[in-house]
């Protein structure tokens, strides 16, 4: 695949202050959904000034960078607000694996946002639409036919065991493992639907949608605010508790687990690494905390920083990609072990999404607890990080509980 770009000469911008939109998700007026919201803040896009779809390669995140700035460096932009997310901005999911063709990055025509008291509406080009019209209203989706994907439950139980015998055999200390289901629809299967339903259960999460790939991830990769930086590193889940007294013996368990301890330890010592260089101030904290969500418990660590120079959160999502929450350690012989085993291709599954603007600002999540919706057609991912004492079928089971979030948007 070659490199593509979809951009006229020069970008005519607008953002003018709006009045609070309330709820962003319905104000999507069709179903190419562009978003990234979390507790009712973030952005919603429609329609496409540009696109930019890259080849695999390590260099995929600065030549997304480069291509961008020249874009926004063109611009004739009018932006009355100026806070991050104003101006033209790009949403983008980029391919897991550094060989996947899978990135992409559109520039919409339409950004309503909505951030710490400010409201806002961004358009490009000459359509000064004055907000969202409805044009096609969402509709859920109706009989869905389920079905294994690259994996059936047996054979990715026998490889999480290989997994486990070749870090027991030294190989390696970490793998992510991950597979995929596939569902059928009974008509074109509508992302604002499930947007509505995840943003509504997992409201701390950050509810996402990209050239279809749409979900609601609890990891942040990096946020960019000027010269700070934040990100949440996550590894290590249990399942909720079926009543308060399991609730809080699962996650006692989770907060003493030594195995998940591990796990945890190989992405924030990663991550560290990673910022490390970067940084004039870094803090990772010693020890996880506990994320709650409404299905999962997570080991957590927040990590907060500033830069030293000015850098894009593009070239921040460079440094950190992939990191062992999602590939492994060492991470390239877990991206070996991750293309040997799992039989699949994880498209953007697992690779960063999210918003960058003109100034670099913008956010990046993990795509986690989403799905690929490619007409009537869905495919789903979950994966679980295996180290030495990881038992598969205890790994079985935690990927579905987390396919559990995009069964529920799908099915209601
Ligand atoms: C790879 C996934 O989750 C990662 C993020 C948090 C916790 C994880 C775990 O405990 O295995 C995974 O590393 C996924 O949800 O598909």
């Amino acid at each position: 695949m070659k490199l593509a770009v979809t951009a006229p000469d020069r970008l005519s911008v607008r953002t003018v202050p709006v009045p609070d939109p309330g709820d962003l998700i319905s104000g999507l007026p069709h179903p190419a959904a562009l978003a990234w919201v979390r507790h009712g803040e973030g952005l919603v896009g429609w329609g496409e000034a540009a696109r930019l779809t890259l080849p695999g390669g390590p260099d995929r995140f600065t030549t997304a960078t480069r291509l961008l700035h020249d874009i926004f460096a063109a611009a004739d932009i009018d932006d009355q607000v100026a806070v991050p997310g104003t101006g033209p901005v790009a949403f983008g999911g980029f391919g897991f694996d550094p060989g996947s063709d899978d990135s992409v990055l559109i520039v919409p025509r339409h950004v309503l946002g909505r951030r710490d008291g400010h409201a806002w509406l961004t358009t490009i080009g000459t359509d000064q639409a004055p907000g969202p019209t409805l044009l096609r209203p969402p509709t859920a989706p109706t009989t869905l036919t389920w079905s294994d994907g690259a994996l059936p439950a047996p054979a990715w139980e026998s490889a999480v065991a290989t997994a486990v015998t070749r870090i027991r055999d030294g190989h390696l200390g970490k793998v992510v493992l991950a597979r995929d289901l596939t569902v059928h629809a009974g008509e074109p299967i509508d992302a604002r639907v499930l947007l509505r339903r995840l943003a509504d259960r997992f409201p701390a999460c950050y509810t996402f949608s990209c050239a279809g790939l749409v979900g609601a991830t609890p990891e942040l990769l990096i946020r960019r605010t000027g010269g700070h930086i934040e990100s949440l590193v996550l590894a290590g889940t249990t399942a909720r508790g079926t009543t308060p007294t399991d609730d809080t013996a699962r996650a006692d368990r989770l907060f003493d687990s030594a195995k998940d301890r591990e796990e945890h330890r190989y992405a924030a010592e990663m991550v560290r690494d990673a910022l490390t260089p970067l940084c004039s101030h870094l803090h990772v904290p010693a020890e996880p905390e506990l994320l709650t969500l409404p299905n999962l418990i997570h080991l957590a660590s927040p990590v907060r920083g500033h830069l030293t120079a000015d850098r894009s959160v593009l070239d921040v999502v460079a440094a950190l990609h992939p990191t062992p929450a999602v590939a492994g350690t060492p991470t390239p012989t877990a991206l070996d072990l991750i293309r040997e085993l799992e039989g699949m291709d994880r498209g953007r599954y697992a690779g960063p999404v999210g918003w960058v603007d003109a100034r670099g600002d913008g956010e990046w999540g993990i795509a986690l607890r989403c799905a690929q919706i490619d007409g009537t057609r869905a495919r789903l991912f979950a994966g679980c990080g295996i180290v030495a004492d990881s038992d598969p079928a205890a790994e079985l089971a935690e990927a579905h509980t987390k396919f559990g979030a995009m069964r529920h948007a799908l099915q209601g």
